[in-house]
């Protein structure tokens, strides 16, 4: 089992325009931590979550995972993709593919590995071939996410936390040391947000893997991370156990300045 730090952000800045998102950015993470940040509208957690999958390019600081530095630099050779297999991305509106099966949405989450191996399994898998092995680590997926019995069935038959089960499955056969999830209970009813919420924290302690996730309700936050990152207009105002939030605190962190 890995010790040590999945990911360490230094004095991350980036800037849309002139509107600088992130400003100064730093925290590490512990492998099979659990982090929620919480901010307001705004604030600037996704474009976080971005940056640290290698969708944004930060204008400077550091991002390391897995203690190897992303080069963002486009003139230097790019280790982003090597980087992004390590990372896996939940979504709000959970993006999958809503007319195939439950099998097929999550077999999509080997694609980073089977396409290394060459262009026979690439050609393979745009025809609906897929290594026996690749099968085998998507089918242990679904039945870690507790979909055992849906594995066939098409996601379009799902319920809202189905769907987002799925969307984990797809996520964990990355086999990823990073679990990121943009504000993943956002379109799910309070007994399932728990739910989901719930496994989040499963997969984090069982397998080892961090999962920093995005929440706009507190509560849910202190319930199931093991620290919250408070950002206020782009800069971190709290980092640290949800035990030492308080009053004061909180009202740093949903303030506009
Ligand atoms: N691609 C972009 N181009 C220009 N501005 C952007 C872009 N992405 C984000 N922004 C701006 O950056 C700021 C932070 O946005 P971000 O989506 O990161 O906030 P957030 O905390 O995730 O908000 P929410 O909780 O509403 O999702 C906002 O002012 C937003 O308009």
């Amino acid at each position: 089992m890995k010790n040590g730090y999945s990911i360490i952000v230094n004095n991350l800045r980036k800037s849309f325009g002139n509107e600088e998102v992130l400003k100064d950015v730093s925290f590490k993470v512990k492998y099979g931590e659990i982090i929620g940040i919480l901010g307001l509208s705004g604030a600037g957690k996704t474009t976080l979550l971005r940056c640290l999958i290698g969708l944004e390019t930060p204008d400077s600081g550091e991002i390391i995972i897995d203690n190897k530095k992303i080069v963002f630099d486009k003139n230097k050779s790019n280790n982003k993709n090597q980087i992004r297999k390590k990372i896996g991305m939940v979504f709000q509106q959970f993006n999958l593919i809503p007319r195939t099966t439950v099998l097929t949405n999550v077999l999509i989450g080997r694609l980073p590995h089977i396409n290394e191996r060459g262009i026979i399994y690439r050609i393979g898998t745009y025809f609906g071939y897929f290594p026996q092995k690749d099968v085998e680590i998507a089918k242990n997926c679904i039945y870690k996410v507790g979909l055992g019995d849906k594995i066939n069935s098409k996601v379009s038959k799902l319920s809202g936390g189905q769907q987002q089960r799925v969307g984990i499955a797809r996520a964990l056969a990355m086999e990823p040391i990073v679990l990121l999830a943009d504000e993943p209970v956002s379109n799910l009813d309070p007994k399932t947000s728990e739910e989901i919420l719930g496994l989040f924290k499963l997969i984090s302690k069982n397998d080892n893997i961090s999962i920093i996730i995005s929440l706009h309700q507190l509560e849910y936050a202190k319930k199931y991370c093991d620290k919250i990152l408070g950002l206020s207009n782009g800069k971190v105002v709290y980092y640290g156990s949800p035990k030492n939030l308080d009053e004061g605190i909180i009202k740093k962190i949903y303030s506009k300045k």
